[in-house]
């Protein structure tokens, strides 16, 4: 297959790597929107400013400047960056007709006037509707993945070309990838996940206890799962990859920027102070508000993104976060 990734960030690079080991030797192209990053990265064979360390694969090429002539015969083409950049590629991709994926989980921000912010495959359905699309998600940091290590991930699609597609560029000894045609439940998932992954980190800087983890991850499965049913996701694909599989993974591995950030925000850090020492995007510090509007708007209760979002904005300090959800009147599980 002749593969192109459009974003060479952590996990844009990630995924290359992967479709460019790939024992069916597929040609893969990640394009860099940076022209001088893309020309180290030539250089180094290596993207030093976001996988130090990780050698790219021969089958690999790397490549800047205008998209079109990148495009040109692709299979597959895999959106990798942040959920803020997904509606101006898929506004540049309008006339693709290769099978298209992004990676970005989050809701969007708000635009102007709209009252909430919209998952990637609304903002497909809206922008590009024709391009055949899907998003690929699950538990999945992309320093392991850019290393060979065992991981699996969920194809989502209602198109059935665009999940095979995925299958054929990505799945191999290293990487499963399972079909799933919820794409709703997948991304209401994958971004919800994030929130979570903030409290989770506030929650254990703070050295509340193994317990009170345990308690913070099941309670937002369950927080996640009512917005995804009230959006029109199956229960079931909670239980899976990209529901509770990924909530474990963001929640509990220090790998995550965005548990990191709730790491650093117990330290007493201001929100701006985490986001600039990450380096890289923590998209539940973007996707707790919109979360929130949905949730509000679906008339679902999602009392930790709430909690979240008060941190977030200011209006609460780390240490009061927990004693408000533990003063929460009591009720059935
Ligand atoms: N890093 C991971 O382990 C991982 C795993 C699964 C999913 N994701 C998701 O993938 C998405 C990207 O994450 P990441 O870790 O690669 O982020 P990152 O911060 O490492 O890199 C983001 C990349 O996107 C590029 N970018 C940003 N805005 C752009 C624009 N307008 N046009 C072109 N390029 C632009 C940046 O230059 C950078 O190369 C996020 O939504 C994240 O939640 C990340
Ligand atoms: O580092 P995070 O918190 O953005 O999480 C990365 C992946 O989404 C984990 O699946």
């Amino acid at each position: 297959m002749k593969i192109v990734v459009l974003g060479a960030g952590a996990w844009g690079t990630a995924v290359a790597i992967s479709a460019a080991s790939h024992p069916d030797g597929h040609e893969v192209s990640l394009w860099a929107r940076d022209a001088a990053q893309a020309s180290a990265m030539r250089a180094a064979r290596e993207n030093a400013r976001y996988l130090a360390g990780v050698p790219l694969p021969a089958a690999l090429r790397v490549a800047d400047g205008e998209i079109a002539p990148v495009l040109a015969g692709a299979d597959l083409v895999i959106v990798g960056t942040p959920m803020a950049a997904l509606r101006g590629f898929l506004q540049q991709l309008r006339g693709c007709l290769a099978p298209m994926a992004w990676l970005c989980k989050g809701f969007e921000a708000a635009e102007p006037g709209a009252p909430f912010g919209l998952l990637a495959h609304e903002i497909h359905a809206r922008v590009a509707p024709q391009v055949p699309a899907g998003a690929l998600s699950g538990p999945s940091f992309a320093l392991e993945v850019a290393r060979g290590q065992p991981t699996a991930l969920v194809a989502a699609s209602r198109d059935a070309a665009v999940r095979e597609a995925l299958v054929q560029a990505l799945h191999s000894p290293q990487l499963r990838v399972y079909a799933n045609d919820d794409i709703v439940g997948v991304e209401v998932g994958g971004a919800v996940k994030n929130v979570l992954a903030i409290a989770t980190g506030l929650c254990d800087g703070l050295q509340l206890g193994l317990n009170a983890r345990a308690a913070l991850i099941t309670r937002g499965l369950a927080e996640m799962t009512r917005l995804g049913l009230a959006l029109g996701a199956r229960a079931e694909t909670f239980m899976g990859l990209s529901g509770l599989g990924d909530l474990v993974l963001t929640a509990t591995g220090d790998l995550s920027r965005n548990r990191k950030v709730g790491l650093l925000l117990a330290q007493g850090l201001s929100l701006q102070q985490a986001v600039q020492s990450l380096g890289h995007v923590a998209e539940g510090v973007y996707t707790a508000r919109t979360a929130l509007a949905r949730a509000r708007h679906a008339g679902v209760e999602m009392p930790l993104a709430e909690t979240v979002v008060d941190l977030l904005d200011g209006r609460l300090q780390a240490d009061a976060a927990l004693r408000r959800l533990m003063e929460r009147d009591p009720r059935q599980e």
